[in-house]
């Protein structure tokens, strides 16, 4: 499961171009190399269980908040501070907004004529659809986009996970993301739980079976200051992934709670920490 993951950790550690960025160490004040990849894939079987990276210690419960906090459409970190997760406090102002970024344009995209587009339920809509006539023509048309052009100036941090698609097919709920640019070490396994957690929940609220999460990457990229994190990492073997358990009344993705997603043995490796560049 983890497998692909690792892969593409060691290719890009052993032959990724080592690259300038415009990312700050806060530490050091100074700006930070890569090692970099540009163009990666990587899939996982959701049916063999959940994708949680086990050769480190992944913060789940950040995760789930985060995806939550996405769902609700919320432009400012409230929400995430009052479950006392702080993984976007560096981009956010005094106020704690960040501007229109991933909720806003998923849930309430703003079209030129005044309407807004809630391009989740559109999604799951679809997906009811197509339970009833698998030639409907949204088969191929899944799609939320967070890259508004109009809107990237006002925000934080233009989105990283920029588009994702859904595909039903024989009855299992298949998500692919384009991210236009992946922090390996510690975005990266975030990333990966979170669209799993999402296609799961995606699944569950429409009542098909899952089928793969496929992760596309732009720019793959390792920071010059994780790369001894990283080779520990390498170092370790990884576990069976865990499962993911979903409370049976959960029926909506608008009402979702954090005590209604358990990872069920979860077994891992211990924390590896880094500094992120902001
Ligand atoms: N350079 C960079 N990398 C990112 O992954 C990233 C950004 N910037 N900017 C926006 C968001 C914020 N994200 C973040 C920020 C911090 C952590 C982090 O520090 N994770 C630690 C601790 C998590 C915790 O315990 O709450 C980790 O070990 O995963 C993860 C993702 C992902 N994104
Ligand atoms: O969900 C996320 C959000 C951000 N990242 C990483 C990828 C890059 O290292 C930085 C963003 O910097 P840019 O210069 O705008 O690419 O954040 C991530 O991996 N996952």
């Amino acid at each position: 499961m983890e497998q692909g993951y690792l892969n593409l950790l060691r290719k890009v550690r052993q032959n990724g171009v080592r690259k300038p960025t415009r990312a700050l160490l806060r530490s050091t004040g100074e700006k930070i190399d890569a090692l970099s990849l540009f163009g990666a894939q990587v899939r996982y079987d959701l049916s063999c269980g959940f994708p949680a990276i086990t050769t480190k210690r992944l913060a789940f419960g950040a995760v789930v908040h985060e995806l939550i906090w996405f769902l609700k459409g919320s432009p400012d970190i409230s929400y995430l501070h009052e479950h006392g997760v702080r993984i976007w406090d560096a981009w956010a102002d005094e106020q704690g907004n960040l501007g229109p970024v991933y909720g806003k344009q998923w849930r309430s995209w703003a079209a030129p004529d005044g309407r807004t587009i809630d391009q989740i339920a559109a999604v799951v809509r679809g997906i009811e659809r197509l339970k009833e006539d698998p030639t409907d023509p949204v088969g191929r048309r899944l799609i939320v986009s967070a890259w508004n052009p109009a809107d990237i100036e006002a925000m934080a941090l233009p989105p990283c996970h920029t588009m994702f698609q859904f595909s039903l097919t024989e009855g299992r709920l298949s998500c692919q993301l384009y991210q236009r640019s992946g922090d390996l070490f510690l975005g990266v396994p975030f990333n990966i739980a979170s669209y799993a957690l999402l296609t799961h929940l995606v699944a569950h609220v429409t009542g098909v079976q899952v089928g793969e999460f496929i992760h596309t990457i732009g720019d793959a990229h390792i920071y010059s200051n994780h790369l001894e994190q990283v080779d520990e990492q390498l170092s370790r073997s990884p576990f069976p992934p865990p499962t993911l358990r979903i409370d049976p009344a959960v029926s909506s993705l608008d009402e979702v709670r954090r005590e209604q997603i358990v990872l069920e043995n979860y077994r891992h490796h211990p924390t590896l920490k880094g500094e992120v560049a902001v």
